[in-house]
């Protein structure tokens, strides 16, 4: 039967209305016409292309503008795997990907989860460094807030404009410095983009709930400020009390907007911003700084993990830290804390934690180090050059949180390697091309004897023919979790106990397969599912500790952490009880029922 056959829909429009957006009616002024609304199609929340059924596009009013085939989410996400792969280079899949998620938000997102090893280095690092280098460029849609200093007085305004009104989580940055790209002003957003959109695809967190956050407080980088497709203030970067006030006017008018229990994450500011507003907020409000907090956790879940690999107790180990920022002093804070907890005292442990930074080994008798660094100073004479310091300090894990690409040389390797059986070593400087070292070089130049983890992903490496699989070692495999597990408590604030909860979550999530095979954390296509436990880890931890706001404690946490999340499946587009008993509503593509037929 043709459609030209079908029997006349009864007039809808006014029982679309209680559908919310994706059924709005409006008046065609020019015609006089009331017809459902192209946001049905155009409007990528509700959006599910070819998926809509014939009867869900004949009951909205959109019939004809598909053609008649339907696909499933399987089907979808096949041809979106080969629209990805025919995209030759990253940048150009980033583009296809980037437009899918604003054309059928629910399909980019499966397509991420499903596809997660894929689709994370186009839309996280390395990949989102480019496209914020040339923000500008890549610019098309308002995918988050920009609130910048010229807005001081009225920023809660502008909160009020974000389109969705239920905000449950936000990822706040003002580019001070944006993984090892240093200050790069309003292009920071990308990084806001990119670690909300895990947030949804890893955590299951609803997209309606999350917030990218853009402080433009303008820029230092000169490089920006001179180019005619920067899109940020063009003004140098606003520092002290007016860009202290400028935040806490932003705090403040985050949780009088969306409810005191908002969680905030913080990232990428400049280390003694990142520190300072760590300090300032982290009691008074439910805020998470993830380079220092996130990184800390996964730092210490690595090192828990050669533990485990090398039968060494972590209190028998020596630490080199090169880089002594808001990473290096996250997870040294942590590791700190794992110590003592094991029965050692802060200076037996702070003596464990050697720092080294721009000017060498930070010693006591260093000038300019963040007070945070201070008590991991040493009192010995300085040492300036890092293969020297290696070799004089015999580190069992040497890790790299400096944005220096190729710091760890041969030489560095090498001398790690000649006094440790299995040196462990954490290059986490994002994106690749300030990786402290390969993961090839860690391995050809240890004899494939290291330990090896990056914060952005190298593929494997062969070395006398034995295959090694370098593990992810990124912050993104914690704080889509923390941030699920914090906003399904409801929490008021996250104290530091959470993070050595998430720790030894994200140790024990690493099969003893991936630790045989010398990977220090679970695969990246894990990622959704430690997700959740860590969400549960979090969330548990919440309750048990008296710091949510949700009463009574449900009895099963991960059931009552599920039930929040995103569905990655099609819903069906129509009401859930449906007003005509002679057009029963279609249940799918396999709906045997044939109404309209
Ligand atoms: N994998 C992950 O999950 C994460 C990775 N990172 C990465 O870590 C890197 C650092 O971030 P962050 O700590 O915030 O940055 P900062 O800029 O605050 O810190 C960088 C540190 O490296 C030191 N440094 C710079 N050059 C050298 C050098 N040649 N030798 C030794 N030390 C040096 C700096 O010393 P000085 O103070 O003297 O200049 C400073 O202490 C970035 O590349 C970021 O992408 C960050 C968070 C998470
Ligand atoms: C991963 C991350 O947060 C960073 O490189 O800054
Ligand atoms: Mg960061």
């Amino acid at each position: 039967m043709t459609f030209s056959k079908l029997r006349p829909l009864p007039r809808l429009v006014s029982h679309l209305r209680p559908l919310g957006r994706m059924l709005q009616v409006h008046n065609d002024a020019s015609s006089h016409v009331v017809r459902p609304d192209w946001h049905t199609i155009t409007d990528g929340r509700w959006n599910k292309g070819l998926s809509f059924t014939i009867e869900e596009r004949q009951r909205l009013g959109v019939h004809g503008l598909w053609p008649c085939s339907t696909r499933n989410m399987e089907e979808q996400l096949y041809a979106v795997g080969i629209n990805f792969q025919a995209r030759k280079d990253n940048i150009s899949k980033f583009t296809y990907i980037n437009s899918l998620s604003q054309r059928h938000q629910r399909l980019f997102y499966r397509f991420l989860r499903d596809y997660t090893e894929a689709v994370l280095p186009v839309i996280y690092t390395p990949t989102v460094g480019e496209i914020i280098t040339s923000f500008g460029l890549h610019f098309k849609y308002p995918d988050g807030l920009y609130i910048t200093i010229f807005d001081r007085g009225h920023i809660r305004d502008v909160l009020t404009n974000w389109k969705a009104k239920h905000v449950r989580a936000m990822c706040v940055t003002d580019g001070g410095r944006v993984l090892g790209l240093g200050d790069m002003g309003a292009n920071g957003m990308g990084i806001s983009i990119g670690k909300i959109a895990l947030y949804t695809a890893l955590a299951g967190v609803p997209p309606d709930q999350l917030l990218p956050v853009c402080l433009d407080v303008g820029t230092d980088n000169e490089e920006l400020l001179g180019d005619p497709l920067y899109v940020g203030a063009r003004i140098k970067r606003v520092r002290g009390a007016e860009y202290e006030d400028f935040v806490n006017e932003f705090m403040e008018a985050a949780v009088d907007t969306f409810g005191t229990d908002t969680f905030i994450h913080h990232e990428d500011f400049a280390t003694p911003d990142a520190i300072k507003f760590l300090k300032k907020y982290q009691y008074s409000y439910c805020c998470f700084n993830d380079d220092v907090q996130g990184t800390g956790a996964t730092g210490l879940a690595g090192m828990l993990n050669v533990e485990r690999v090398t039968k060494r107790k972590l209190q028998d180990m020596v630490f080199l830290f090169a880089g002594a920022g808001s990473a290096a002093l996250g997870i040294a804070n942590m590791l700190l804390t794992a110590l003592k907890s094991r029965g050692l005292t802060s200076e037996e442990a702070a003596s464990k934690i050697y720092l080294f930074d721009q000017n060498g080994l930070v010693t006591c008798a260093s000038e300019k180090i963040e007070a945070q660094a201070r008590k991991f100073a040493k009192p010995m004479d300085p040492i300036k050059d890092l293969a020297a310091a290696v070799d004089h300090l015999k580190p069992s894990i040497l890790l790299g949180a400096t944005g220096v690409g190729a710091l760890f040389s041969e030489q560095v390797l090498r001398s790690l390697a000649k006094h440790q059986e299995r040196p462990a070593v954490f290059a986490l400087s994002n994106p690749t091309n300030r990786t402290e070292c390969t993961a090839e070089q860690a391995y050809n130049f240890t004899e494939g004897r290291v330990l090896f983890c990056s914060g952005s992903p190298f593929p494997p490496v062969v070395f006398n023919g034995k295959r090694f699989t370098p593990a992810q070692a990124n912050n993104c495999l914690v704080f889509p979790g923390i941030a699920l597990g914090a906003i399904c408590a409801r929490a008021r604030f996250l104290p530091d106990d959470v993070y050595s909860e998430v720790a030894v979550t994200l140790a024990k999530s690493t099969s003893e397969e991936r630790l045989a095979a010398g990977s220090l954390y679970p695969a990246i296509k894990e990622a959704h599912s430690l997700a959740l436990d860590v969400g549960v880890t979090v969330c548990q931890y919440l309750f048990e500790n008296g710091l949510s706001n949700i009463y009574p404690v449900p009895k099963d946490v991960c059931e009552f952490v599920q039930k929040t999340q995103y569905r990655l499946v099609y819903e069906s587009a129509l009401p859930p009880t449906w007003p005509y008993p002679d057009f029963p509503a279609c249940q799918g593509k396999d709906c045997k029922a044939k109404p309209l037929l």
